[in-house]
């Protein structure tokens, strides 16, 4: 029997790699996107629905579970799994990142972030220690180290001192973390837009060890020139036989340009956040579905889409129940997009594995017009 969680590179195209990470809860296949199910749900679809448009990891977030309705809750139901219905494997956040930019009266020291609860003003603390735990009682297959995550933009120094706390962090998450066989453990890089400090951050993740490395402290602003210029040397600083995994990742060219320096997983509330606002995202370009000129409009948003809304509904459909503020239409949009957002990863997938993705990478520029279409 192999390791209980194991990763497979099958195929490499440059810096892309394609292949598959084996868990308990079963296979997941690289380059990998992660539906985002905030608050125990992928908002306005059903787990059967979530699978159906080929994910095959959702992502979880600690900060939100563990205010409402708390890990403890949800350790007594039997895990977060069995709680949403959602049998695979499920990645959770460490919970340092939400509460930097959600919680009120945050106050942030060595030992952790002492903070309070959005939803009802409880006083709550989250640490390397108290993260493990939670992540632990809420189950999750894939557990994200407690780390800190600067704004850009931000002095060296500032970079500096909060990469190497997150690394003091990291330390102790592995500590806290133990050994669980078939789960895994992700250390996160940080250190800004510099190398220098970057180098340092992997190599200080490096001497600790983890199942997995994410490049973290990106998509918060810097810009995506900036990004793929830190993706063009950070992630090669990472184990080559590991899973890497960009934190927050993004609009689909984004996540085209990810693929292609070495990232093997992300994950993002964009595809269904804008779907909930009417923003469809397609092998063309961006259509905003509440604009007036698709009012009489029979055709699908893409007739080369298999997914139910391209199936059976045309854009004057979508933009009457937009406009009308009826649940169908952020279902339908959601669905649409974690659809082609699927769709995008298996087609880098067969790309790389066939030793085309240069080929897939120009077509799917060529294809995209500027603006709304
Ligand atoms: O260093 C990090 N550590 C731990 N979690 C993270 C989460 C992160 N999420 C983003 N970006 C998210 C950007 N989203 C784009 C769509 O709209 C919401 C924000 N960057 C991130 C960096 C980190
Ligand atoms: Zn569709």
């Amino acid at each position: 029997m192999g390791d209980l969680f194991e990763f497979h590179v099958t195929a490499t195209d440059g810096a892309a790699r394609t292949g598959a990470i084996s868990t308990p809860r079963g296979q997941i296949r690289t380059p990998a996107f992660m539906p985002v199910g905030t608050a125990a749900t992928v908002k306005a679809m059903l787990p059967e629905s979530v699978a159906a448009t080929g994910a095959d990891i959702l992502l979880g977030n600690t900060y939100h579970l563990m205010l409402r309705p708390t890990a403890e809750r949800i350790a007594r139901l039997g895990g977060l799994h069995a709680f949403m219905n959602w049998t695979g494997p499920i990645l959770t956040d460490s919970g340092g990142f939400q509460v930097m930019s959600l919680a009120d009266l945050r106050k942030l020291t060595e030992e952790g972030v002492t903070f309070r609860s959005h939803v009802d003003g409880s006083k709550h603390v989250l640490s390397p220690e108290r993260s493990m735990e939670i992540q632990k009682l809420l189950g999750s297959d894939i557990v994200m180290c407690f780390d800190e995550c600067p704004a850009l933009p931000a002095t060296r120094d500032r970079i500096a001192e909060s990469m190497r706390l997150s690394m003091r962090w990291a330390d102790r998450s592995k500590t806290a973390f133990g050994d669980r066989p078939g789960h895994a453990l992700f250390g996160i890089q940080q250190g800004g837009l510099e190398r220098d400090f970057r180098e340092e951050s992997a190599d200080a993740l490096k001497a600790i060890g983890f199942d997995g490395y994410a490049v973290g402290g990106l998509a918060v602003g810097e810009g995506q020139e900036a990004m793929f210029a830190c993706l063009d040397y950070a992630p090669a600083m990472l184990p080559q036989d590991k899973p890497r995994y960009l934190m927050g990742v993004g609009k689909p060219d984004d996540i085209v340009g990810a693929v292609k320096r070495g990232i093997d997983m992300m994950d993002c509330v964009l595809p269904s956040r804008s779907g909930r606002t009417g923003q469809a995202w397609t092998r063309m370009g961006q259509i905003n579905i509440k604009n007036a000129r698709h009012a009489d409009d029979p055709r699908p948003l893409d007739a080369d889409c298999s997914c139910p809304a391209c199936r059976s509904y045309s854009r004057a459909y979508l933009h009457h129940v937009f406009r009308a503020g009826e649940m169908i239409s952020g279902m339908l949009l959601t669905w649409h997009n974690l659809h082609y957002y699927q769709e995008l990863m298996a087609g880098m997938r067969a790309a790389i594995a066939e030793g085309r993705f240069a080929g897939f990478e120009a077509d799917f520029h060529a294809r995209r017009a500027d603006g709304d279409i």
